[in-house]
């Protein structure tokens, strides 16, 4: 249970002062802000964790408020389990080809599928009453405080439960999807996975919101579907913190209380609410939840001090990686020419080339972050050209990566974060670029622990004289094709290797 005592007092004050100390108007007040509570904790598992705008929230709570007025007849409470799967089951339906979809189209999508749930309970009259919408259900649905003690039951259940998650690996591992979700994939994290389970239980949520907003109405009608509750759901989530336990809680609460405090002003409240979401969002972007957090001083888990392992462990898995005759092209640039390399455990073989040559192509091909034209690469006897870039990582290939030529120390951690995948073979992209002579060295001491450790490890980088001091083999590219192959003194004479990379043509080797 992760969830600070100051919060844990404040999730559960509500129900308990509703419950024996409000008359029924500020009960309603008290389950309405709980029912906003579910439906925002539900999108701060995509849009918070995940980063992903998900405009299809409000549609979810209103299959999930349909779903139980519909059957709330017939099987009476049953109905609030009946509108989890309502909104569920439809989340999991279109959840493969909408997740497929990066960003800004992800969120085009999810607005049409709300547009097509709208659109439905307006027009679908014999099922959906259309615009009239349907009543005389409620008397079948929990009412009152046995209303109550649902909604903040699971409030709260649901609040601890995201707590202890994201507080630990997991929040990490969102973290890494969300900020860097190719290097997510080169740890093994199977992002599409992630967003699947992400996407389902926040409808799965909304759902049981939508059923409970119908118990407490009584009438279900296509607002309920409306763009307006989606606004809502965003803006509460943004206001009291997109990633924070207690964020959508608070932002709910603000939903509900504020237009009732500031009821003298009329429309005017409106007005507060928008300011208020405008400061959040440019000088407390963490949300109030966070905001409160930070003016109490609550403490923040130190950030590890990265830096390169200590020691290196041996690890189980494969012998040999096999690359073999893979190209590939993009668009009218050969990339990569029939490619074809060796690396067994044990052995550093470096990869060198010139600006343009292919390197990051090969290791962005043999990592599943690009897909080969042609070619077969295998991990003693297994394919795994086709596998996506986590099914690899997962396979036995690590990596690290080039962007992060400015920060000396954040490639120390990218290096050690590879290693601690426990991958039998490392893909290093140019771990020596802008770093000084003592990392340099430090970087040279780690390599051969990696040998000693029996890692198989292909490195690119442009330091030929680190590479000769650490490889046992160089390959060099040029245009995409191997031009040369050996010991590093043999690649180092090559006539071509001295033309095209070392810039010594015509000079003595
Ligand atoms: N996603 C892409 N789309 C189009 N062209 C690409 C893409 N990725 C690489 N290329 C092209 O493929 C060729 C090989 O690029 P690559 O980055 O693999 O070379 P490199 O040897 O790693 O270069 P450097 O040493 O500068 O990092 C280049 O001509 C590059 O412009």
């Amino acid at each position: 249970m992760r969830l600070a005592p100051f919060w844990l007092v404040i999730l559960v004050l509500p129900p308990l002062v509703a419950l024996f100390a409000l008359p029924p108007f500020g009960q309603r007040m008290v389950i309405l802000a709980g029912i906003y509570g579910l439906m925002g904790l539900g999108y701060q598992l995509v849009f918070g964790q995940l980063g992903a705008l998900n405009l299809a929230q409000g549609a979810l709570f209103g299959l999930g408020a349909y779903a139980a007025a519909l059957t709330a007849p017939v099987i009476g409470p049953f109905a609030l389990p009946v509108a989890i799967l309502a909104a569920a089951i439809p989340a999991a339906l279109v959840a493969g080809p909408l997740l497929r979809l990066q960003s800004h189209y992800f969120a085009l999508a999810t607005l049409a599928l709300a547009s097509l749930v709208n659109l439905l309970a307006v027009h679908a009259e014999n099922l959906t009453g259309g615009a009239n919408g349907l009543a005389g259900f409620a008397t079948a649905l929990p009412r009152g405080p046995v209303l109550l003690a649902i909604v903040w039951t699971c409030l709260i259940a649901g609040v601890l439960v995201y707590a202890w998650l994201f507080e630990g690996t997991l929040g990490k591992k969102a973290q890494l999807l969300r900020e860097a979700p190719l290097l997510a994939a080169t740890l093994g994290i199977d992002g599409a996975a992630w967003r699947f389970v992400a996407f389902v239980a926040g409808g799965a949520l909304a759902g049981l919101a939508g059923a409970c907003s119908a118990a407490l109405s009584g009438v279900v009608s296509p607002e309920a579907t409306g763009f307006s509750i989606m606004v809502l759901c965003l803006t509460l989530v943004v206001l009291g913190g997109a990633r924070h336990p207690m964020g959508a809680v608070i932002g709910a609460a603000l939903a509900v209380g504020l237009p009732e405090l500031l009821r003298d002003l009329q429309g005017a409240w409106l007005l507060a609410y928008a300011v208020a979401t405008l400061a959040v969002v440019l000088w407390a972007p963490e949300g109030l939840a966070g905001l409160l957090d930070r003016l109490r001083g609550a403490r923040r888990a130190p950030p590890v001090a990265p830096g390169l392992p200590e020691s290196v462990l041996p690890v189980p898995g494969a012998q040999h990686l096999t690359i073999d005759g893979v190209s590939k092209r993009f668009g009218g640039v050969q990339a990569l020419a029939n490619v074809s390399l060796l690396v067994d455990r044990g052995e550093i073989v470096g990869l060198i080339g010139p600006n343009g040559s292919g390197k990051t192509t090969l290791l962005n091909v043999i990592n599943g972050l690009d897909r080969a034209d042609e070619g077969a690469i295998t991990l003693d006897d297994r394919r795994i050209e086709h596998l996506p870039a986590h099914a690899v990582a997962r396979a036995g290939i690590g990596r690290s990566f080039q962007a992060l030529v400015l920060a000396g120390d954040a490639k120390a951690a990218d290096l050690a974060r590879a290693v601690a995948t426990g991958a039998a073979f490392l893909l290093l992209d140019e771990p020596a670029a802008g770093i000084g002579d003592a990392e340099r060295r430090a970087l040279q001491a780690f390599l051969a622990k990696l040998r000693e450790s029996g890692r198989g490890v292909l490195i690119v980088d442009h330091d030929i004289e680190l590479l000769s001091r650490t490889c046992d083999r160089l390959v060099c590219l040029d245009r995409g094709r191997v031009i040369a192959s050996g010991s590093p003194a043999e690649v180092r004479a090559d006539p071509r290797v001295r033309a095209s990379f070392l810039g010594l043509d015509g000079i003595a080797a």
